[in-house]
């Protein structure tokens, strides 16, 4: 049993009730990792990902051991490569290797953003999926940053509590200077889908649609202002061009500032981190006790020990 996207392990509200029951009680008696250990490979940089799954991992009792894979062989994932040029080691041996090491398997490795038909198969988590013989948890692939879904699903339960209606939630593209992957929009729009519970709007600029596959069944409005009314969430992150594959634009005006959030029913602020300042939203926003990027970062260790609990 792999966790590499929304359905894979258990169902979303089973998977909510066992992170707020891991964050009422950090520490379970059985102690579902004692005597195994997890593997964590990191391909890409993290701050979040890294230490709240460690800590997820040490509280069921897991050992714990945490690569950066920037000192290890470069790894080839091509079936049938002639390996003569810089590529050490090819995925086979290296998956093979590590589940003899471990009994969980987690990797984040990011998209390269030009090749969209390798980043859309999902290539790197797959390849470790079909040749890890111990369970591959997703710490962000290419496409999905299950994790960070999941404990995007807690903080909105928790926050949700006193509206009396479905809570209105809105995806809103915004600004970044650099080219960043579809994964964390992408997964977040197929979770809230896939809870169920709370009705979804995606805004973003023209051309900057997800995946068809990604977006289906959500309302997509290419107005910030007229998706922002009466939101009760509103859920900001930059994402390159799928349609353009990993093109970028200078949208400075798609900021979430004071002005944008008054349009909303008093929403509460989420951006999943690290968040740029006064670029993707403004610093009123950031600082205001609407936002919840930190009881989001917070939820992180139990949505892991949810996951990790159960392979
Ligand atoms: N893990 C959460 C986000 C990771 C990544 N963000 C970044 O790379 C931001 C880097 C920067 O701001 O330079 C992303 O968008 O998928
Ligand atoms: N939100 C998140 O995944 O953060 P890191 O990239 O720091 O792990």
């Amino acid at each position: 049993m792999h966790f590499t996207s929304a359905p894979d392990t258990a169902t979303i509200h089973q998977l909510i009730a066992r992170a707020q029951a891991y964050k009422r009680d950090p520490f379970p008696a059985e102690a579902p990792g004692r005597h195994r250990t997890l593997i964590n490979l990191f391909f890409n940089p993290s701050l979040r990902t890294r230490l709240s799954t460690e800590k997820a991992g040490y509280q069921l009792g897991f050992q714990v051991i945490t690569m950066d894979m920037a000192g290890g062989w470069q790894l080839e994932f091509e079936d049938g490569a002639v390996m003569n040029l810089e590529k050490a080691e090819h995925v086979r041996e290296a998956a093979g290797v590590l589940s003899q090491y471990c009994d969980v398997l987690a990797v984040r490795s990011f998209p390269g953003l030009e090749d969209r038909e390798a980043d859309y198969e999902d290539r790197i988590i797959t390849a470790f999926k079909t040749y890890a013989t111990v369970p591959v948890v997703s710490l962000e692939s290419a496409i999905r940053h299950p994790l960070q879904s999941l404990a995007d699903c807690v903080t909105i339960a928790e926050h949700a509590l006193h509206l009396r209606t479905r809570p209105k939630v809105v995806l809103t593209w915004a600004p970044h200077p650099r080219r960043l992957p579809q994964a964390v929009a992408n997964s977040f729009a197929e979770w809230m889908l896939a809870w169920g519970e709370v009705d979804l709007v995606i805004a973003n600029p023209p051309g900057f649609d997800l995946a068809e596959r990604f977006r289906a069944g959500t309302q997509v409005l290419h107005d910030q202002r007229e998706a922002l009314r009466g939101a009760d969430f509103v859920y900001a992150k930059n994402w390159s061009s799928y349609d353009d594959y990993g093109a970028t634009a200078e949208l400075p005006d798609w900021i979430v500032d004071e002005d944008k959030m008054a349009l909303t029913n008093n929403a509460y602020f989420m951006h999943c981190l690290p968040v740029r300042r006064n670029v993707v939203v403004s610093d009123g926003v950031l600082n205001s006790d609407r936002s919840l990027v930190l009881q989001q970062a917070n939820n992180r260790t139990w949505a892991a020990q949810a996951v990790l609990g159960v392979l």
